[in-house]
């Protein structure tokens, strides 16, 4: 079995289980009566620049524990403070140690739009994330078959979302745009080895759509992977181990925000 199929199994037992305690019916209400999601497309779309997504992420299966984060809170504020477009919470609880405790409070300490990254298998997590104040959601083609994916996708809209749909190759890239995504996510790690490859991004992000908002996700390890997924036409990059196990990670979102506005740094193609 796969590192990402083993992911699922548990993400659906623990979806069962919520489901249990608070039917869809009464979360589809929690949603309804939340704030509404913020824009999360024109922060993607601001000029100046490749943008930053900063992640609150505790472990991972690649690595194991990363960094404590006793207060995401706090971890979050810094993030935004040091220029963060969107702040990403890793929310699936068995592998990354995240929760939706987690959402809660960085929801309420944050003013830019905030993405609920998990393992989504079905429109209760979607309801789920709204109600939880998310205004973006992780798609991954790779976990969704196609007409799932085509039902989440416009679920996440309806609800007045983002979807942020994550590719791994050319195949899911295609299955990606016949869904209808417009933010489209090409993540360096293969979900099913954990290998990371950051000429992934260089090799599928040229041939999408210009209107498309390209993310170059994982790998990030300094300014110049930052300028070399620019140079490959990214518009902003999702960053989440290099600043958790930095020691400063409101310095290190401070130092690629630098790096992607600077004249210097190649702007993606509008
Ligand atoms: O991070 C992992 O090991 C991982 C393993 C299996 C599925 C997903 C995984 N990570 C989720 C992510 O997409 C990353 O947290 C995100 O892109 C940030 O990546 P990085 O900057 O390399 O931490």
């Amino acid at each position: 079995m796969s590192v990402l199929d083993s992911i699922l199994d548990g993400v659906r037992a623990d979806v069962a289980a919520r489901t249990a305690v608070r039917d869809l019916g009464a979360v589809k209400k929690d949603a309804a009566a939340a704030p509404p999601p913020l824009d999360a497309v024109a922060a993607l779309r601001e000029p100046e620049g490749v943008g930053v997504i900063a992640e609150v992420k505790r472990s991972s299966p690649s690595k194991g524990a990363l960094a404590d984060i006793p207060d995401p809170a706090e971890l979050a504020r810094a993030y935004e403070e040091s220029g963060a477009r969107i702040v990403s919470v890793l929310t699936e609880e068995r592998r990354f140690g995240g929760s939706l405790d987690d959402l809660d409070a960085v929801r309420k300490a944050v003013g830019v739009p905030v993405l609920r990254k998990d393992f989504i298998v079905g429109p209760y997590q979607i309801h789920e994330a709204r109600a939880h104040g998310a205004d973006l959601v992780l798609l991954i083609v790779a976990a969704l078959a196609q007409p799932v994916l085509a039902s989440l996708l416009d679920r996440t809209e309806s609800l007045g979302m983002t979807a942020l749909v994550e590719v791994h190759t050319e195949e899911e890239a295609d299955r990606a745009l016949a869904a209808g995504a417009t933010v489209i996510g090409v993540n360096a790690r293969n979900l099913a080895t954990l290998e990371v490859d950051r000429g992934v991004f260089g090799r599928i992000a040229p041939g999408l759509p210009t209107d498309i908002i390209k993310i170059a996700e994982s790998g990030v390890r300094s300014t110049a992977d930052l300028h070399a997924y620019a140079g490959a036409g990214a518009d902003a990059v999702l960053v989440g181990e290099s600043l958790v196990t930095s020691g400063n990670p409101g310095r290190a979102v401070a130092d690629l925000v630098a790096a992607g506005t600077h004249p210097s740094c190649p702007r993606p193609a509008r």
